[in-house]
C-alpha cells in the first residue's frame, strides 16, 4: 500500500497528460450528436469510431481521470487494484461462497479512469471460441456469429508478433488496428513445462487465439512499445486532437434524460466540485459504463424491474425485468504445486524488476475440456512457474484476493522450501447467475453486486472435476521427477476433509472462490433482452448500451478483447443506421 501511495503521488504530477485528450469546456445545456457515458474498453472505441465522421460531434463522459502510472507500466498492473483508479466495489456476502476471504466477500476491481477496466486488467488478449459467438447468434442475435465478429476482432488489432504471423493462424489476426498486441517470449522459463502438458494429453499451441483453443500456449498481451494498451492509450491518444471529440473527465453521469416520447435526449452529470449540468444528445446516448454501472444508470433513469425501482422510490419509465439480472463471471480458484528446490532460482525473482515493460513474470495459458471429444473448453488455467522465494503467490493471495492468513502463510512458507507452480483455474461456462441491484437511488451509493457463485450446484461439481483434470499433470515424467505434489493450503473450512478428495476440492473451490473480473450480461442482448441485437434499449429510443453488459452468454475468454469487438461492431451498426455506410472514414487513421 505504501508503494501504491508513492505511485499515486507520481501520477499527480500529470507528466503524461499530453498523451490523452484535454478536459473539454462544456456548458450546461450544450448539445452534441452523441453523448457516450463511460470511457472504458468499449467507450473509448465508440468515441474513436464515431468521431471518424467529421459531421458528428461526440461528448465522452468519464468518472475517472487520466490513467495512473501503475496502469501505464505493464509490470505494475497489480497496484491499480485498491487505488483511486479503482471503483473499489465489494460483492455482497452470500454466507456460502468465498468464506475463506478475510472480508467473506470479494473485492471487485473496476477501472475508474480513461480506459476503464482495460487500464486495470491483466492485459491477457484472449478472444474465446468460435462456438461462443455462434451461440450468441443462435439465441436470436443476428450479426454476432463468429464470421461476423472475427472481422471486428481483426479490425481493432495491431498484432506485433513474428511467430504468430508466420503460423497457420496469421489470417485470423489484424495488423492495422489501434490495439497493439504482443507476445513476449518467456521460453527460457516455461518451455520445460510444455512437454509435460503434451505428455498429459494436451495440445501445445502457437496461438491461443488460433483455429484451435484446447491446449496450452504462451499468451498474447495488450502491451506494445512497453506500454499497456488500454483503450485510452490505443484508441483515444492517437485521436486526442480531433475537433469533434470532447472529453469530460472526473464527471459522474447520474441520469439519462428522456422526452415525452421516451426518447433519450441528454444526460445529467456532476462535475468536480459537485457542479451539476445537463448535456443534450441530438442523435443518441450511448451507455458504456460497464456491467456494473450500466444497469445502475438504467435503473437510476427509471428503466429496470418495476418492483425494485418502486422500492427505491424511483419513477418507472420502462418495466424492464432483466436489467441487472443474468450477471455472469468466471469464478476462479487458486492452487499451488510444489516440487524442486533449486536455490539458484531465487535470482530469477530479480527478473520481475527488469521486466516491468511487460507482464513481469512468465505465465502460460491453457484451455481444457472434461469431455475429450469436445472442442469448447470447460476451464481456463493460468499457470505461473515460480522460482523459490517468489513473492507472487503471496501477493495474489493476500493483496489481490484477500484470502485469510492461514492460506496466505502457506503460500509464503512453501516458496521458502520449493519451486512452485501457481495456478489460477477458472470455470468458463458457469450456469449460476448473479444480479446487480441498487442500494439506494443516490448515484454515489455503490450498487449491490450479488455474484451468485455456485448457486447452481452443477458449477461446483464441474469446477472440482476441472481441478482434478488439471492435476493429471502430476503424473507426468517432469513432475514425478521432482516429487511434485499439490500443496495443502489449510483452507479453514476444509481441514477435516482428506486432501485431494473430490469433496475436498469442492470445499476448497467454494471457499476460496474469487473472480477473474469478467462481469457481463447485466443488460444482455436477445429477443427478450434488455437490448436488441443492435444494442438499442427496448422500450425507449435514442439509447444504446455498448459494453460487456450486453454479452448474452459469457465466452470462453477473458472479456476485454470481446468487449472491444462489441464496440467495433456496434459503431458500424450506428453508422449504417444513420446512412453513413460502414466504410466511411473521413479522418485518416493515425
Ligand atoms: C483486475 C482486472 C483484471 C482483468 N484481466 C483481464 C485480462 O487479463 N484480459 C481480459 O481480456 N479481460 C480482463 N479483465 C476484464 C476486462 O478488462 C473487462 O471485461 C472490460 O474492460 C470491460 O469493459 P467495459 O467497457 O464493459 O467496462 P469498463 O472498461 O469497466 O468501462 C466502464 C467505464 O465507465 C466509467 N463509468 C462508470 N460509471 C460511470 C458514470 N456513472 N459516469 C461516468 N463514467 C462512468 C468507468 O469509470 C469506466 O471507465 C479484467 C478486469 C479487471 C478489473
Amino acid at each position: 500500500k505504501l508503494l501504491q501511495k508513492i505511485f499515486t503521488a507520481l501520477s499527480l504530477l500529470q507528466y503524461d497528460a499530453v498523451d490523452y485528450p484535454d478536459q473539454a469546456v462544456v456548458q450546461d445545456g450544450q448539445a452534441f450528436d452523441f453523448v457516450v457515458i463511460g470511457a472504458g474498453s468499449a467507450g473509448c472505441v465508440v468515441a474513436n469510431r464515431l468521431t471518424e465522421i467529421s459531421d458528428w460531434n461526440v461528448l465522452l463522459i468519464e468518472a475517472g481521470d487520466n490513467p495512473p502510472l501503475t496502469s501505464k507500466i505493464p509490470g505494475l498492473f497489480s497496484f491499480v487494484d485498491y487505488s483511486e483508479a479503482d471503483w473499489n466495489y465489494y460483492t455482497v456476502n452470500d454466507f456460502y461462497s468465498s468464506q475463506a476471504h478475510k472480508t467473506k466477500n470479494i473485492h471487485y476491481t473496476r477501472g475508474k479512469m480513461l480506459g476503464g477496466s482495460s487500464g486495470a486488467n491483466y492485459m491477457f488478449y484472449v478472444r474465446g471460441n468460435k462456438a461462443d459467438y455462434d451461440s450468441w447468434a443462435e439465441q436470436g442475435n443476428p450479426g454476432w456469429n463468429w464470421d461476423a465478429v472475427l472481422k471486428y476482432f481483426k479490425k481493432s488489432e495491431k498484432l506485433n508478433d513474428v511467430s504468430t504471423l508466420r503460423s497457420k493462424s496469421a489470417e485470423l489476426h489484424g495488423l492495422d488496428g489501434y490495439l497493439g498486441v504482443t507476445k513476449p517470449s518467456w521460453n527460457k522459463y516455461s518451455k520445460k513445462y510444455f512437454p509435460a502438458f503434451k505428455e498429459a494429453g494436451y495440445n501445445i499451441l502457437e496461438d491461443t487465439n488460433g483455429p484451435e483453443q484446447l491446449g496450452y500456449s504462451h499468451l498474447q498481451y495488450t502491451v506494445d512499445d512497453s506500454i499497456r494498451q488500454s483503450t485510452a492509450t490505443a484508441f483515444l491518444g492517437p485521436i486526442k486532437d480531433r475537433k469533434n471529440l470532447f472529453v469530460l473527465k472526473n464527471a459522474l453521469a447520474t441520469k439519462i434524460i428522456f422526452d415525452y416520447n421516451r426518447k433519450a435526449v441528454g444526460v445529467e452529470l456532476i462535475l468536480k466540485k459537485f457542479k451539476m449540468i445537463r448535456v443534450l444528445a441530438k442523435k443518441e446516448v450511448i451507455l458504456s459504463a460497464g456491467a456494473i454501472n450500466s444497469p445502475q444508470l438504467l435503473m437510476l433513469s427509471g428503466i429496470g424491474p418495476s418492483l425494485h425501482l418502486i422500492e427505491k422510490n424511483i419513477k418507472v419509465l420502462v418495466d424492464s425485468p432483466n436489467v441487472g439480472q443474468n450477471l455472469m463471471d468466471h469464478p476462479i480458484t487458486v492452487l499451488s504445486i510444489a516440487g524442486g528446490n533449486d536455490i539458484n532460482t531465487v535470482i530469477d525473482n530479480l527478473f520481475i524488476l527488469s521486466n516491468l515493460d511487460k507482464f513481469p513474470t512468465p505465465v502460460f495459458i491453457g484451455h481444457g475440456a472434461l469431455n475429450k471429444s469436445q472442442s469448447i473448453p470447460d476451464y481456463q488455467a493460468c499457470v505461473f512457474p515460480l522460482p523459490m522465494y517468489s513473492p507472487l503467490s503471496l501477493l495474489v493471495c493476500s493483496f489481490t484476493y484477500g484470502l485469510v492468513d492461514e492460506i496466505c502463510n502457506t503460500f509464503s512458507n512453501v516458496v521458502k522450501k520449493s519451486e512452485t507452480v501457481f495456478v489460477m483455474l477458472s470455470l468458463l461456462h458457469p450456469k449460476s447467475r448473479g444480479e446487480v441491484k441498487l442500494a439506494t437511488k443516490i448515484p454515489y451509493d455503490k450498487p449491490r453486486i450479488y455474484m451468485g457463485y455456485y448457486s447452481n450446484g452443477e458449477d461446483l461439481e464441474k469446477h472440482a472435476r476441472s481441478v482434478e483434470d488439471f492435476l493429471k499433470i502430476l503424473n507426468t515424467t517432469l513432475f514425478r521427477s521432482v516429487n511434485a505434489h499439490v500443496v495443502d493450503m489449510h483452507v479453514p473450512q476444509c481441514k477435516f476433509l482428506p486432501l485431494g478428495s473430490h469433496e475436498y476440492w469442492k470445499c476448497h473451490i467454494l471457499n476460496t472462490a474469487s473472480t477473474e473480473w469478467h462481469p457481463s450480461g447485466t443488460c444482455a442482448m436477445g429477443p427478450t433482452g434488455v437490448v436488441d441485437e443492435r444494442l438499442q434499449v427496448r422500450g425507449v429510443s435514442g439509447l444504446r448500451v455498448v459494453d460487456a453488459s450486453v454479452i448474452p452468454i459469457i465466452p470462453s475468454a477473458n472479456t476485454n478483447a470481446p468487449t472491444i469487438m462489441i464496440a467495433e461492431n456496434a459503431c458500424d451498426m450506428i453508422k449504417t443506421d444513420y446512412d453513413y455506410g460502414i466504410n466511411v472514414s473521413l479522418f485518416p487513421k493515425i
